[in-house]
This record gives structure tokens, C-alpha cells and sequence, in this order.
């Protein structure tokens, strides 16, 4: 039986209460840093369905500080705590756990948990200490939810990677499950931060799924990578106010180089549109 509605958790220690008899079934964990839209709604979807009837769908909403690069970035991160929680139960989730920053980062910090192969291209690149952060909350998280399964969406496909190697690395008994890409009707992908861009920005943005299609067209009809990087950030910067923070194109499963043509690979762009970063991705694939 789903448990209706769902439980508004907020300290460590009432969530261990609480999941304290629910440990016989799946526990099906979503993390989300909150201003929920439809994209986490399909995660969660997914979540209840992999966790059943009888297994327990936990959602975090943490608007973790420690990832975040750019305080302004953070402050002005939304916030829609009451629309979440009702999100949360249309979704069938059992448990949304918030902490608040204080309780979840207890005295100093002296331990840092960095991933140092996939972290170093694409948004780690371009965001120090982003990663090293994401691990950290992550693995606490796993820690005090201690789910069979969790869920991440391919928007952020490099997290994706870096959280299966973290879990193959440090043998976490977790299962990590990539869900696809949800968009807006006009391609744009939903994201938490589209609500604070213009209306012009917001109308030019579904150019950034446009070329990506038209990119990935071009790639695997034989151009060349360098020129799909360049044709890519061309189209976008062409776009007033727009500014590609990396257009790269790169093997699908390392991150780096391709490491032949045929290899699987990935197209992943992140471009601020004023002061608001998007990100995005492809996956291609040559005959
Ligand atoms: N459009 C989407 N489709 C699928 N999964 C998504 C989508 N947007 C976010 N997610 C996933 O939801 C989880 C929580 O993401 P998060 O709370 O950072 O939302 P967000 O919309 O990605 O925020 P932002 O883009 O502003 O960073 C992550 O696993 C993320 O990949
Ligand atoms: C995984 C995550 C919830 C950790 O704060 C965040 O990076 C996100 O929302 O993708
Ligand atoms: N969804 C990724 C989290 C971040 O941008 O900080």
C-alpha cells in the first residue's frame, strides 16, 4: 500500500527513524536540490514504479552549498518548498527528506570525496569543486537513506558517470538508474534554473536542442569533430547575450578523447544565457 501523504522529514535521525521498518522491501531513492518540474516528476515516477507497492520511494530536496561554484548562482537558485512537497505526493513518494544546510554539514568538514578521471572535462572543467561536492552530499545521502536503487537523470549525464564510479569504486550496494531527458514541448530540457531566464532568452533557448539534433545529423553523417564543436558554438553565440562555456564532443563512456570514430559518443554543451547556465547533451553514434 502506498502511504499517503507523503511524510515531510527533516532531521537525520527521524529519517532513520522512519525508514527504520521499511528495510524488508526496495527503497527507491531520488536526490533533487528542489524547484521541482516535470523532469524530476518522471524520476519519481519511475521510482515508485521500481519500488512497487510494497517498497518505499524516498526524494531529497537539499539545496546542497557545497556544489555550488558561484554564490550568486546559489542565491538566487528557486525555491518552491510547498508546490515540491505536493509535487512529491502526486508521484507516490513515501518520504521527502529536507533537511536544512546546518543539520546536514555538522561542525567543520575535513574530508573531501573527489573523483579525479571523469571529473576533470566538461562542466568539472568549467566548475571547481562541483563534483567533489555532488559526491560528498551524494554519499551522505546514500548513507543515511541506504536505498537499493537510485535514480539520476541523463540531463546531468556526467554526475551520472562520476556517481557509478564512485559507487564501483567504493563498492556502495546501490543500484544507479539513468533516466531519460525531459523536455518542453519546444525541445528545451527542464531544468530548475529556465524559469529565471528572459523571455527572450527563454524563447532562443530551444535553439540549443535544435543544433544539437542538427549536430548529431552532421556527425554521423561523416563531419568531422572539430567542426560539430565549432558549427555548434557558431549557432549558439550567434544568439545576443549568449555565451558557450564548453561545446565538446567526447566518448560516451570515459569522457575524454573518442577513442575511435565508431566509439559511442557524447555531445555536451553548457552555455550561459545571460546569467543563467544551461546544460544539454546527445548521444551519437557513427555506422
Ligand atoms: N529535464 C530533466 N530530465 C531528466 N532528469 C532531470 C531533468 N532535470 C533534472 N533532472 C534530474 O533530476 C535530478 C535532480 O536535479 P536538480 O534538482 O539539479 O534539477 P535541475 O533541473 O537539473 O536543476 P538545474 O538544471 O537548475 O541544475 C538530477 O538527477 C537531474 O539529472
Ligand atoms: C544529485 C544532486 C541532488 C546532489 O546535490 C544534484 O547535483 C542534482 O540535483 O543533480
Ligand atoms: N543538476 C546539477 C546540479 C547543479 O547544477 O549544481
Amino acid at each position: 500500500m502506498y502511504s499517503f501523504p507523503v511524510q515531510n522529514i527533516s532531521t537525520k535521525q527521524a529519517l532513520r527513524r522512519a525508514l527504520a521498518d521499511k528495510r524488508s522491501g526496495r527503497i527507491v531513492f531520488v536526490p533533487t536540490m528542489g524547484a521541482l518540474h516535470e523532469g524530476h516528476a518522471s524520476l519519481l515516477r519511475q521510482a515508485r514504479e521500481l519500488a512497487g507497492a510494497e517498497g518505499c520511494v524516498v526524494a531529497s530536496i537539499f539545496l546542497n552549498p557545497v556544489q555550488f561554484d558561484n554564490a550568486g548562482d546559489l542565491a538566487s537558485y528557486p525555491s518552491t518548498p510547498e508546490a515540491d512537497l505536493k509535487l512529491c505526493e502526486t508521484c507516490g513518494v513515501d518520504i521527502a527528506f529536507t533537511p536544512d544546510p546546518a543539520s546536514m554539514y555538522e561542525g567543520d568538514r575535513s574530508i573531501s570525496l573527489e573523483e579525479t578521471n571523469l571529473s576533470t572535462a566538461l562542466c568539472g572543467a568549467t566548475r571547481p569543486g562541483h563534483f567533489a561536492g555532488v559526491c560528498l552530499v551524494v554519499n551522505k545521502l546514500f548513507n543515511l537513506v541506504q536505498p537499493t536503487d537510485a535514480i539520476f537523470g541523463k540531463k546531468d549525464y556526467q554526475q551520472l558517470a562520476i556517481l557509478r564510479r564512485m559507487v564501483r569504486d567504493l563498492d556502495i550496494p546501490i543500484t544507479l538508474h539513468g533516466a531519460e531527458i525531459v523536455r518542453e514541448a519546444d525541445g528545451l530540457a527542464r531544468s530548475s534554473r529556465n524559469v529565471r531566464l528572459t523571455p527572450e532568452h527563454r524563447a532562443a533557448a530551444p535553439a540549443i536542442r535544435q543544433n544539437l539534433l542538427a549536430a548529431k545529423q552532421a556527425y554521423e553523417t561523416g563531419t568531422n569533430a572539430d567542426d560539430v564543436r565549432r558549427d555548434l558554438t557558431a549557432a549558439l553565440e550567434a544568439i545576443p547575450g549568449v555565451r558557450v562555456d564548453y561545446a565538446e564532443l567526447v566518448d560516451a563512456e570515459t569522457l575524454h578523447e573518442l577513442r575511435t570514430p565508431a566509439s559511442p559518443a557524447l555531445l555536451a554543451v553548457a552555455a550561459w544565457f545571460g546569467d543563467v547556465r544551461l546544460i544539454d547533451n546527445i548521444e551519437l553514434q557513427r555506422a
